[in-house]
């Protein structure tokens, strides 16, 4: 007699033969239809089994997701409604992007300082290291501004907070920086400074009331261009960099959300910021980790070996641009998404208009870290580098009263200060 097992998974062909000897028809097509029933009652069991597991794997992932979420509940919501408060008259509540970036930092403490209601978002990257922004979040909360964790592309968290507080203002920091890095990790700059950009923009164009957008733009954007200063009105459509070409791309794409939804927008081209919590993958932070480590430094040189020059611009007179692009921005005119009348949209140089060569920033270090360097003088790789930066901005002067006061070698003064009491002299970090 065939077990059952034997009878459903047949292992040798011909189990099924009809024996016409022994058994009579009736007979066989009893135990045919006997044994399709049966297969038919494991295959539906089977399927049973299947649909319960993969609920059960669905019910655990989304509860896995839902504890593991770090934004939501009642006590996050105050916290959110208390960083926001208002403590001045005629002041304003912002939501910062990149509130735990260099640039985000620094603008949430002048604005807090002043009086405004904060708001920080962060993903907390690993583009650098990460502790650095942890630890700059530490600064901001003992300073009363509460820093979400999460990402500009999370639409739902966007509509949430933007739903718990009406904010007056934006403050757009959040994006993948970096020039040369966008040939490692392409991909990355989509993310943050196209996909998360238009996420953000549509949170803003339907919340009601919609707030002003202030955003970052670079002084990459003006790539090639020749022209010295640069100027707002000198062209841009020739990027050496596809980080670069994604500035651009979002000084298109916050005029098309000007023009439909009547969203106020200011894009501000910063100029190589630089200073105190500042980024350790630009050059002026990585040149004077090596210079204190005894490490070799590269210093790319220009075609016909002429030094590359940057427009270096300190971060406190970034910070005064920002917050009189944030006072002068005038009110988005729209509501849930729809457009009652024209806004301002308004691009801005925020630079320093005295450009310096890289070998003199290294020289100013080696004064300030009284030590000297090991250079490598290398030329200078296509790799999306422009050779030099130069602003004019007579345009963020009138407008904004925008006035830069600190010089490369009082500013990195002030930078190596910060550098040595966070990471020491002998420091292995970053
Ligand atoms: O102005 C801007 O919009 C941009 O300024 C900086 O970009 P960059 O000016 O290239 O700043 P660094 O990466 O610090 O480079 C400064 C200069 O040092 C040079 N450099 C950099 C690194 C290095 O190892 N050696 C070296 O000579 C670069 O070629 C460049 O000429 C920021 O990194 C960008 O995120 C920002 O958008």
């Amino acid at each position: 007699m065939p077990t059952l097992d034997e009878e459903l998974f047949p292992s040798t062909p011909g189990k099924f033969k009809i024996d016409h000897r022994s058994y009579g028809i009736n007979r066989q097509f009893y135990r045919f239809f006997a044994s399709t029933s049966t297969m038919f009652l494991w295959a539906l069991f089977l399927i049973a089994l299947t649909v319960s597991y993969l609920s059960f794997q669905s019910f655990v992932d989304s509860s896995t997701r839902y504890l593991s979420a770090s934004w939501g509940g009642l006590q996050w919501e105050k916290q959110v409604r208390t960083s926001a408060e208002i403590h001045r008259a005629g002041g304003m509540s912002v939501l910062v992007t990149g509130a735990s970036g260099f640039v985000g930092t620094h603008v949430s403490l002048a604005l807090k300082r002043r009086g405004d209601g904060v708001v920080g978002l962060d993903n907390f990257n690993n583009y650098y290291d990460p502790s650095l922004k942890k630890a700059r979040k530490a600064l901001v909360n003992r300073h009363g501004v509460f820093v979400v964790e999460g990402d500009v592309n999370d639409a739902r968290l966007l509509d949430k907070l933007l739903d718990i507080v009406a904010f007056t203002h934006v403050m757009h920091l959040a994006a993948q920086a970096g020039v040369r890095y966008a040939m490692e990790n392409p991909n990355s700059y989509v993310h943050s400074n196209i996909a998360g950009l238009v996420t953000l923009l549509e949170a803003c164009k339907s919340a009601n009331p919609q707030p002003a957008i202030v955003w970052a733009s670079s002084s990459s954007v003006y790539g090639l261009n020749e022209k010295v200063p640069f100027s707002e009105l000198d062209r841009t459509d020739q990027p050496a960099s596809l980080y670069a070409a994604t500035k651009k791309a979002g000084e298109e794409i916050t005029h098309t959300y000007n023009h439909i939804y009547g969203l106020s927008i200011t894009g501000l081209r910063f100029f190589t910021v630089y200073g105190p919590w500042g980024r350790p993958d630009m050059a002026y932070f990585s040149f004077t980790r090596n210079i204190l480590q005894g490490k070799p430094i590269t210093v790319y040189r220009g075609k016909n070996k002429v030094d590359l020059a940057r427009d270096f611009t300190y971060i406190d007179d970034i910070v005064k641009g920002c917050l009189g692009s944030l006072d002068t921005s005038g009110k988005s005119t729209g509501s849930g998404g729809r457009k009652k009348g024209p806004a301002a949209y308004r691009i801005f140089n925020l630079g320093n208009t005295s450009p310096v060569t890289v070998p003199a920033l290294v020289r100013i270090l080696e004064e300030h870290l009284k030590t000297k360097a090991k250079k490598n003088i290398l030329d200078m790789p296509g790799n999306g580098d422009v050779p030099f930066t130069h602003a004019n901005i007579s345009s963020a002067r009138v407008e904004l009263g925008y006035k830069p006061t600190t010089d490369l070698r009082t500013g990195l003064k002030k930078f190596v200060r910060w550098y040595l009491s966070y990471y020491g002299y002998d420091a292995v970090q970053p």
